[in-house]
């Protein structure tokens, strides 16, 4: 197969490959972005596979960063774009299922391409557009499959992560697992425990919000990949929940609450919840956040204030979470609502607390309290938002 007509992407690349193919080596554009090129989608980045080394890449470029030189890659900077370039490997001395230390590097393409996770990924082309296909990948994604390279068993054992990927995978392509590579998922999902949170928290994400995340979590949970990642073990039945979903959150921060409401974690737990996942602060408070209004609007209508308190970016969010879960929500009249409000944060309102010093409130968490005071009666609309109607509302409520 070839392909005529590269997108600019890899058209920009050809030079690159053309000079490694001067000096005397192979080299070729390998992995996601080949799979993505052929189904039509995004690419964000190409990725190149040689016979050269790494030290023999560096004297062919001009400009190269060491980025992960044990494991044969060298980032070459050309035409203002960077290129990871790996020597074609085989990943060798597995230490406890996770990606080695050192890898060995191989002659040939051929055995590069053996070592790889999936069928779709092992896909190769040269600066013609000419495909390199060993293993079916090009009737793989005509059938839309999941399917490892060889003996599915074999490809987890190098790399337990790649049992998530396959998730991943299945989900933002919207594809089917090959039956023999799921149960090699379910004979060793234990292996993802090896595996750091981190990376599986990574690749969690991207199968959640993507918009095969009902099947691919359907998946996560027949295969017992479920039990292996942080706070899920023993909640199957809360989790079954997931792939009933009418459909997939579309961000990180609602693929959380969404857990932690399947889950029905108490708010003292919500922290812990996030924290043992590895989550970054400010992602923890969103979430608590989104939860949080998600409770108050499911128990009565929120009023001025409440709005005021969420702010648009946690309505919004959390009418996205109530029509995920399919529960009723005029979500419209919500955003409408904090539209006409009259602040939308402390600084929108007239007076602060220097104003109320100046007027005789004396120092002390009085000025606080009263301020707040003042906000709501203005979120209200009992005051308006200007000096005169506060000192007269000042006035008579001290
Ligand atoms: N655990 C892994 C990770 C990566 N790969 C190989 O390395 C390529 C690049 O990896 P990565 O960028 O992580 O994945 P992509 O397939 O490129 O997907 P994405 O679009 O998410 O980058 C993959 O296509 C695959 O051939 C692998 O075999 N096993
Ligand atoms: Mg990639």
């Amino acid at each position: 197969m070839k392909i005529d007509n590269l997108p600019e992407v890899f058209t920009a690349a050809l030079p690159v490959l053309k000079k490694i193919n001067e000096a005397g080596y192979e080299a070729y554009f390998v992995g996601g972005s080949v799979r993505d090129l052929l189904l039509k989608r995004h690419i964000h980045d190409v990725d190149i596979a040689t016979s050269a080394y790494p030290a023999e890449i560096k004297q062919i470029f001009e400009k190269t960063i060491d980025t992960g030189i044990k494991h044969g890659t060298v980032t070459v900077l050309y035409g203002g774009e960077s290129y990871e370039i790996t020597t074609f490997r085989t990943e060798s001395g597995y230490q406890d299922f996770r990606r080695p230390d050192h890898v060995t590097f191989v002659q040939n393409l051929s055995e590069d391409l053996k070592r790889r996770d999936f069928t779709i990924n092992a896909l190769a082309m040269n600066v013609d557009g000419n495909i390199v296909d060993h293993f079916d990948g090009l009737g793989d994604l005509d059938k839309r499959l999941i399917r490892a390279v060889g003996k599915a068993e074999n490809r987890f054992h190098e790399d337990a992560l790649r049992m998530m990927r396959a998730v991943r995978f299945m989900s933002q392509l919207q594809f089917t697992l090959e039956p023999e590579t799921e149960q090699a998922i379910s004979d060793n999902h234990e292996l993802l425990s090896k595996i750091s949170v981190e990376r599986i928290r990574d690749e969690f994400v991207k199968m959640g919000i993507a918009p095969g995340s009902q099947k691919a979590f359907q998946i996560f949970l027949d295969t017992g990949l479920f039990e292996e990642v942080p706070g899920f073990k023993g909640k199957k039945e809360n989790l079954a929940l997931y792939p009933q979903l009418n459909f997939s959150p579309t961000t990180e921060a609602n693929l959380w609450a969404l857990m932690i409401i399947l889950l029905k974690l108490p708010n003292e737990k919500i922290a812990h919840f996030m924290r043992i996942w590895k989550n970054s602060n400010a992602m923890e408070r969103q979430v608590a956040d989104i939860v949080g209004f998600f409770d108050l609007i499911s128990s009565r209508a929120p009023n001025n204030y409440d709005l005021y308190k969420a702010g648009l970016r946690t309505i919004v969010s959390t009418i996205d979470l109530a029509n995920i879960l399919g529960q009723p929500i005029n979500g419209r009249a919500l955003v409408d609502r904090y539209e006409a409000l009259p602040i939308k944060d402390s600084h929108d309102l007239v007076v602060d607390g220097h104003f109320l010093l100046k007027n005789g409130i004396p120092a002390g968490p009085r000025v606080g309290l009263l301020l707040e005071e003042i906000k709501k009666a203005v979120l209200e609309g009992i005051v308006s938002n200007n000096e005169e109607a506060i000192t007269e509302y000042i006035a008579l409520n001290n």
